[in-house]
């Protein structure tokens, strides 16, 4: 028989999951003998599976289907209830129906709950990540890379972005090739976020950075052992490339080699500051890598949405590309936007709030109880994972009226608090947050006041082992010039 190497390091890579897995489950199994008092450890209803493993190859088969990751929750619900618990690799973990639910947990985030240590997390993104930093180091690591986040400091890259998204929507149109929205929004916003982070515009450098950001969030959640050709291996051996090329920047900043108006220079001027008000080198690359990691898919996935949501609503698709035509006939023939355009588009920012809530990019919220608690009168013990379901929360019903319509104008009323969730909110709100507004509103406004188009596949299918929900055609469709 003939095993090509590849094929040799995924026979390996089982094995030993395998092998470890068996030796684990013996010892949970006579742990959880020792440690039984004969009663069931809560009153959820759910199905713990067989010891250590659990439900965990469900979730991965479901993850691995073209119905995606939540398919394993909706059946779940289905089959137990709202309140569900399950085991997943050792891990007990409840999904959190509620808004009240939400809110307990986020208004005690960082004291009585916390997010999971993972190794291969800690160990690809970065030990002073702001995903793996520990409580105390987390507030101060944070408010120090917020300042450059605010709409207002960003609103020097309005104009940047939007002729990236000019320039790129214009050769496609040219062309008269149907792509992929997925493609497309990747490759664009990877490219204004190596801009806006560190003026990175040299195009074979960018895609080597993205090849290895890919390889890096891939070893996210991965087998963390160090043997060459795992996907473990390879995550790490990229982080490796990647704070190589950083640290080269930091050092061309600091001798004046390189002097640019981005996040990168702001970071590098608090070099004088009291410790406390600057950040070393090792919390500013594993926070860069960090933000391209956050930014790399989602963004990308939320652009893909709106267009799949507006080409199934062409009623809100004109009304989206009125709003937009009369902004851009406002403006002098031919200039970029401005933040002061982006804050007239109302309706536009009314179809993003509505694609984030339906499409649930995030899926859910995770978080592990820090000590035994109760959640929406629901007894948690200390160490299960609590899941903030936000499709539950998105799509319910008592909170909005025809929760599966497309209604960017039920956002012309408030709703209440906790009961929209897509950046997650409280001390770990999602940081890019106006980042990701600022492309999808110049992405919007291009498309509609610029172009019509057709979608070239309706195939619905979800893309496999994504826990991103996107189709897998990537949203092919071809633009047409108005
Ligand atoms: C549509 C696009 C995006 C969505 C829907 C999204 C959503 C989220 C959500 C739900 C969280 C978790 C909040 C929590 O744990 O409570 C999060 C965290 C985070 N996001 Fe985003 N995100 C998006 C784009 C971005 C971009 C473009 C960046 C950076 C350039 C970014 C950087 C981060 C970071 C650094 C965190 C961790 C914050 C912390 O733990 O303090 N995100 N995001």
């Amino acid at each position: 028989m003939n095993i090509s190497h590849e094929n040799l390091i995924i026979f390996l890579e089982n094995y030993f999951l395998i092998l470890g897995s068996l030796f684990i489950i013996g010892i949970a199994y006579l742990i959880s003998r020792a440690n039984s008092d004969g009663k069931s450890t809560t009153s959820i209803p759910g199905n713990l599976g067989i010891p250590f493993i659990g439900e965990g190859f469900s979730f991965l088969s479901a993850a691995n289907s073209s119905k995606g990751c939540y398919e394993f929750v909706r059946l779940r619900r289905l089959r137990h209830g709202d309140w569900f618990k399950t085991r997943i690799f050792g891990k007990i973990h409840v999904f959190v129906p509620s808004v009240e639910g939400a809110k307990k947990i986020y208004t005690n985030d960082l004291t009585m709950f916390n997010k999971g240590y993972l190794k291969s997390m800690a160990d690809a993104a970065g030990k002073k990540s702001l995903f793996s930093v520990p409580q105390e180091s987390h507030k101060r690591i944070r408010r120090l890379l917020s300042d450059f986040f605010s709409m207002n400091s960003l609103s020097i890259f309005v104009p940047i972005v939007d002729k990236m998204i000019t320039q790129r929507l214009n050769n496609l149109e040219r062309d008269g090739q149907s792509f992929g929205v997925f493609n497309f929004s990747t490759k664009m916003t990877f490219a204004a976020t190596c801009k806006m982070l560190m003026s990175i515009t040299d195009a074979s450098l960018v895609e080597q950075i993205e090849r290895d950001i890919t390889a890096v969030s891939n070893a996210v959640i991965s087998f963390p052992v160090m043997i060459p050709g795992t996907t473990y291996y390879k995550g790490i051996k990229a982080r490796k490339r990647i704070m190589k090329t950083f640290k080269e920047m930091i050092g061309k900043r600091r001798n004046g080699e390189e002097n640019l108006d981005d996040f990168l220079q702001r970071m590098i001027e608090r070099d004088s500051y009291p410790n406390n008000e600057k950040l070393d080198d090792e919390e500013i690359m594993d926070n860069l890598l960090t933000m391209m990691l956050s930014g790399q898919n989602t963004t990308a996935a939320a652009m893909m949405w709106s267009v799949k949501f507006l080409s199934d609503h062409t009623d809100v698709q004109d009304k989206l590309r009125e709003e937009q035509v009369s902004i851009l006939r406002s403006k002098p023939e031919g200039t970029l936007l401005t933040l002061k355009d982006l804050e007239k588009m109302s309706y536009a920012s009314k179809v993003i709030k509505e694609t984030l809530r339906m499409a649930n990019i995030v899926l859910w919220i995770p978080r592990v109880a820090l000590e035994n608690c109760t959640i929406d009168g629901i007894e948690i013990k200390r160490g299960w994972h609590v899941n903030i379901d936000a499709p539950r929360i998105h799509f319910d019903p008592e909170t909005y009226k025809d929760p599966f319509l497309f209604n960017p104008s039920r956002w012309d009323e408030m709703q209440k608090p906790y009961s929209y969730i897509p950046w997650g909110t409280g001390p770990r709100t999602c940081l890019g947050m106006n980042m990701a507004k600022i492309t999808m509103l110049a992405f919007l406004h291009r498309l509609t006041s610029g172009y019509k188009w057709t979608v070239d596949d309706e195939d619905p299918r979800l893309d496999r082992k994504s826990f991103i929900p996107r189709l897998q055609s990537g949203c092919p469709i071809t633009l047409a010039a108005l």
